[in-house]
């Protein structure tokens, strides 16, 4: 199923099967279970209070083809922002607890502009990771990321930093939030290049924030993604990211909690 598809039926009903073709290891790819319950809590909210902010908690693994209950509900409005909880319930358990923050324009004095954006090698330059089975994550086969920043997973080479172009390899019919949520969580955690064997890795926890006003992004426009590393140890890494248009635009800041295992 495309992501498109998963999104139209995250419409429609609230009890979804996540397709073996999206997961990762024994879980769901997280940029599509927290793109899902996103699309069904963004449903909920009044127009044009964009999101701002979301917290997400990877609770559990989100089994593949096994129903899974995507629960919303609104906890608050304001005059301006709504704030909403949603979650993700497999075999009676918690699996993924988000909160967001959609929020309207108020009249403010405040005006900061983004700092720049990297530079970086054009994507046309930059190599692609292919899908390569029992290699990859099986969601590789559905975005394609082209790496310009870092080292490759497992290479036992480290760096600080990780990141380059990403879009789907299938042009999505929009370019909404629910497709940069899912583009932003498809880079491997940026401590893999530091192990020389194949090891287990999953996201903990992550904070998003969407950028507006959103530039400009047309279905099939790459975006680009560099994460660098505040600090590993004890098997968990602390890192921070920046997502923006190919024209210099920034469009979200990420933060993640991975762990490693080994
Ligand atoms: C040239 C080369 C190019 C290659 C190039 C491509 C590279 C590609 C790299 C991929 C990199 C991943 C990228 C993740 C990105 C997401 O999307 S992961 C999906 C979203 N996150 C989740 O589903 C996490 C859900 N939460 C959890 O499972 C648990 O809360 C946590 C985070 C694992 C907590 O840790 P814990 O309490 O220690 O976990 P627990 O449930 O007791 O389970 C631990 C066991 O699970 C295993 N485990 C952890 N994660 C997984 C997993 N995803 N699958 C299977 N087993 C897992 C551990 O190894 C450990 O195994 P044992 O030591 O027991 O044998």
């Amino acid at each position: 199923m495309t992501f498109d598809e998963l999104l139209r039926a995250a419409h429609t009903s609230q009890d979804l099967v996540m397709p073996d073709s999206w997961s990762q290891g024994r879980a769901t790819f997280g940029g599509l279970t927290a793109a899902l319950i996103f699309e069904r809590m963004q449903h909920l909210v009044a127009e044009g209070r964009a999101m701002r902010s979301m917290q997400v908690s990877f609770v559990g693994p989100v089994e593949p083809e096994v129903t899974a209950s995507f629960e919303a509900g609104i906890l608050r409005e304001g005059k301006a922002v709504s704030q909403v909880q949603g979650r993700i319930v497999q075999n009676d358990e918690p699996r993924l607890m988000c909160l967001a923050s959609f929020g309207g324009d108020r009249d403010s004095e405040v005006q900061v502009d983004a700092l720049p954006a990297p530079e970086v090698t054009p994507v046309s330059q930059c190599q692609g990771l292919d899908y390569i089975e029992g290699v990859t994550p099986e969601f590789i086969r559905q975005i394609e990321m082209r790496w310009a920043f870092g080292n490759l997973p497992f290479s036992g080479k480290g760096g600080r930093e990780l990141g380059g172009w990403m879009q789907f390899r299938k042009t999505p019919e929009t370019f909404s939030d629910a497709h940069i949520i899912a583009l932003v969580d498809a880079w491997p955690p940026a401590v893999l290049p530091y192990v020389k064997q194949r090891v287990r890795a999953s996201s903990l926890s992550w904070a998003l924030d969407i950028v507006h006003p959103r530039p400009v992004m047309e279905p099939g426009d790459w975006l680009l993604y560099k994460a660098s590393i505040d600090q590993a140890g004890a098997g968990y890494g602390h890192t921070q990211a920046g997502i923006w248009t190919a024209r210099g635009e920034l469009v979200a800041l990420s933060r993640q909690t991975v762990t490693v295992f080994g």
